[in-house]
């Protein structure tokens, strides 16, 4: 919807009415339309100004729609109706002009922003370009460098930048409307022709081709097989080669083979799965909107190993004054520089000065005695966290949140040391700390919804994405990874090589092939963990066979490469071999290859052709059916906080949505059906077992990924 309304006499102001962000829903668009045909059509009207209700001009074309029947006038027309007009017409950006909302700024005459305002053309992440005309009138107006960066990387600018780009006019600490209305009162009887954008010749730079085949080759080698960044290059370069009609029929035809296409669908569920997150559940029926979370003034974390620096650094960052204690003098040093160097690069790239003074360092625990909330980092050992745990109760005040940041052991264990076990949560940050968006926020049972809203808001505050998940070893990413692992090492026992396992799963899209992510984790990470689960070093004297466990096929092969001190690029040596240690550039491993003939000669293993689809079908469906087990059993709420989950801390690719939507996409009765094919083919991996839930929705007509909730909750009530 729209309102018009005439001010100063002269003016015509017409003020989008959409919350919460006014985007261009098709009764928008009408409004617009409409309300320009009348401002246009009265004489004593001179110029017009187009604002967006509550301090937002528009964030764009209502995405929601796009998954249905389009109605309503199309925005393109509109837009060039608008540039066509007249009467000048002014953009008055507050808050932001996104997407269609700056196309649509970009077909009127004059844009005023306000310096807080942001500005931008994000459609590239979800899968589409500035189909409005975007991609023909931005480069015409601040230059295809400029424009090609903003299309491409869908980048929100400020108010100054757009200013710089002379992407705005004007901007404006004051009543931007108020601003907008003088402007179009003085430009009233001003000549227009000079102001339309689509007439304005390209500006190009004489090395235009070499520039475009620079970006383009940049922008394929880390679109990690995502099709719009290509199709917005080439966009622009229609901008910079045709005359501008020309242009807008190319962006049309790149906009219609997008527009339809898979990835689109699964960046915009994604955009809605990461907004759904927030709003978490638990089983108990408590629910974001019914717990209230405690302010958190006064935070401390303890144990400044890698993630200790890095959650402290974040909360730093955010304003949050930190009490961060070690024990060990050496590491409190190390600490202290490292924590110091990293708030002041962060703070030299943000423009800002660094947060030093928010944090107090101290070797002893009594420090923390009047904080809000304590987040534990200390090793990934239970007996240590316990008895972290047991002294935090002791000292801290009985109000405060005691959160350990654990990546999979038991929460309840740890609530059981305290006396206030209510008050008790995990906070699974991902390396580097600072960096990383994920956050577990991890309830056990006797975790009240007022810790988990504290711990959930703390979240949002410090930057992450936080997702609600309940208790289990490995919680929910690191249970699912489990399954993944296992089955890349499966396939090297049959036949196939690190090199090309990874190949396979990075044309996929993922950021790293598994092999290679575990040469930069560490080898002996997962080792340790095998260690004191009784899983690796089988004791010969027991004659447990190297291969299985508790009647279940293993793969000892990452033990083995242990025990031979290849932990991964920190030795030089892993499932790759690397210049020196610390060396990130991986080379297939000539040694390695040997080693695994000779294993599979040992265990008479004959190795057989391995092709693409099998590694994808054995590494992803049975990570998705442990994500399947993990709905049923309540662990997740719903098949978007997984999706959260694996895009955000695996590196899983955005553009196939996360491991549920790319199921629900690859079709659930194929899923289940290779599932069963591949367990029939190896009955000793009871993680190819397809699961009940996977079951119930194929026998359910495999209902879209929206309404799986709803079969869900019949499962868990039958279990
Ligand atoms: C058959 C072939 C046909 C082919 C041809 C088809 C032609 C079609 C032509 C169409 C041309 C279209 C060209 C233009 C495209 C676009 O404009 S795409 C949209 C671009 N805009 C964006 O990407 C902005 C997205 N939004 C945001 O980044 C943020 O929401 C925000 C605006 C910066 C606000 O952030 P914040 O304050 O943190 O609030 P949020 O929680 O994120 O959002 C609040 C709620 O608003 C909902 N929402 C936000 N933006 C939109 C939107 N554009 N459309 C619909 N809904 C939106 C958001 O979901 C939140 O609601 P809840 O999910 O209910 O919480």
């Amino acid at each position: 919807m729209a309102q018009y309304t005439r001010v100063s006499g002269s003016v015509g102001l017409i003020t989008l009415q959409s919350p919460p962000v006014n985007a261009l829903s098709a009764a928008v668009r009408q409004g617009i339309v409409d309300l320009m045909q009348r401002a246009l059509s009265e004489p004593e009207v001179k110029s017009v100004v187009i604002c967006g209700q509550n301090g937002i001009f528009c964030g764009g074309a209502d995405i929601k729609e796009f998954g249905g029947q389009m109605s309503g006038p199309p925005l393109i027309p509109m837009i060039h109706a608008i540039e066509a007009a007249s009467k000048p017409v002014v953009a008055a950006i507050e808050g932001i002009a996104l997407g269609g909302g700056l196309e649509l700024a970009l077909g009127c005459h004059y844009r005023i922003a306000h310096s807080k305002a942001r500005v931008g053309l994000p459609e590239v992440t979800l899968g589409l370009l500035p189909g409005a005309g975007g991609s023909q009138r931005l480069p015409r107006l601040i230059g295809v460098p400029a424009a090609l960066d903003l299309i491409t990387t869908g980048r929100h600018v400020t108010a100054a930048e757009a200013l710089k780009f002379g992407l705005v006019d004007q901007i404006t600490d004051h009543n931007t409307v108020n601003v907008a209305v003088k402007f179009a009162q003085r430009v009233a009887d001003q000549p227009l022709d000079a102001r339309r954008i689509s007439t304005y010749p390209c500006l190009c730079p004489s090395d235009v081709a070499v520039l475009f085949e620079e970006v383009m080759q940049r922008v394929r080698r880390t679109a990690r097989g995502a099709i719009a960044p290509i199709a917005c290059v080439q966009a622009v370069r229609a901008a910079a080669t045709l005359p501008y009609n020309q242009g807008m029929e190319r962006e049309r035809e790149l906009m219609a083979t997008l527009f339809t296409s898979g990835q689109a669908r699964a960046l915009q569920y994604f955009f809605f799965a990461q907004r759904a997150v927030g709003r978490w559940s638990m089983p108990s029926g408590a629910r974001w909107d019914t717990s209230k979370p405690r302010p958190v003034h006064k935070a401390a974390v303890i144990g400044l190993g890698t993630m200790g620096r890095g959650i402290t650094v974040a909360l730093a960052q955010a304003g949050f004054s930190v009490v961060a204690v070690e024990t060990q003098e050496k590491q409190l040093m190390e600490a202290k520089q490292a924590i110091s160097g990293m708030l002041e690069r962060g703070a030299k790239r943000r423009g800002v000065a660094p947060a030093l003074d928010k944090i107090n360092y101290g070797r002893n625990i009594q420090s923390v005695a009047d904080v809000d909330l304590v987040i534990e980092a200390v090793f990934e050992d239970m007996a240590l966290k316990k008895k972290v745990f047991q002294q935090l109760s002791a000292v801290c005040k009985p109000s405060t949140f005691l959160c350990s940041n654990t990546s999979g052991l038991d929460i309840d264990q740890l609530a059981c040391q305290t006396r206030n076990p209510e008050l008790v949560v995990g906070m699974h940050f991902f390396a580097p700390a600072h960096v990383m968006k994920l956050l577990e926020v991890v309830y056990g049972p006797k975790s009240s919804p007022l810790a988990v809203a504290t711990a959930m808001q703390l979240g949002k505050k410090i930057g992450k994405v936080s997702v609600a998940v309940g208790n289990c070893r490995g919680f929910v990413g690191n249970r699912m990874l489990k399954p993944y692992l296992e089955q890349a090492l499966f396939l090297l026992e049959e036949g196939a090589t690190p090199e090309f396992v990874d190949q396979v799963l990075e044309e996929f899209g993922f950021a790293m092939g598994v092999f290679r992510m575990s040469d930069l984790s560490g080898l002996d990470v997962g080792w340790k963990v095998r260690m004191a689960d009784g899983l690796a070093m089988p004791d010969p004297t027991t004659g447990q066979p190297t291969r299985l466990r508790q009647g279940r096929r293993y793969s000892p092969l990452g033990d083995l490469l242990c025990e031979q001190g290849r932990f991964g690029q920190k030795t030089g040596r892993g499932w790759y071999q690397y210049d020196k240690p610390g060396s990130q550039v991986a080379k297939p491993d000539p040694w390695l290859h040997s080693f695994l003939d000779e294993y599979r000669a040992r265990h008479a293993l004959v190795a057989h052709r391995i092709d693409h689809q099998e590694v994808l079908e054995r590494c992803l469906y049975s990570m998705i059916n442990e994500g399947f087990r993990i709905l049923e059993d309540g662990i997740a709420a719903g098949p978007e906080d997984i999706d959260v989950i694996y895009v955000f801390g695996y590196s899983w690719p955005r553009h196939h949505g996360g491991p549920m939507f790319y199921a629900a996409t690859v079709g659930l009765n194929k899923v289940l059906e290779r599932l069963e094919h591949y367990y029939q083919a190896h009955p000793d991996v009871p993680s190819l077992q397809p699961c009940h839930l996977l079951r119930k929705l194929v026998a359910s007509g495999s209902p879209p990924i929206q309404k799986w909730r709803e079969v869900i909750k019949k499962v868990r009530s039958q279990l």
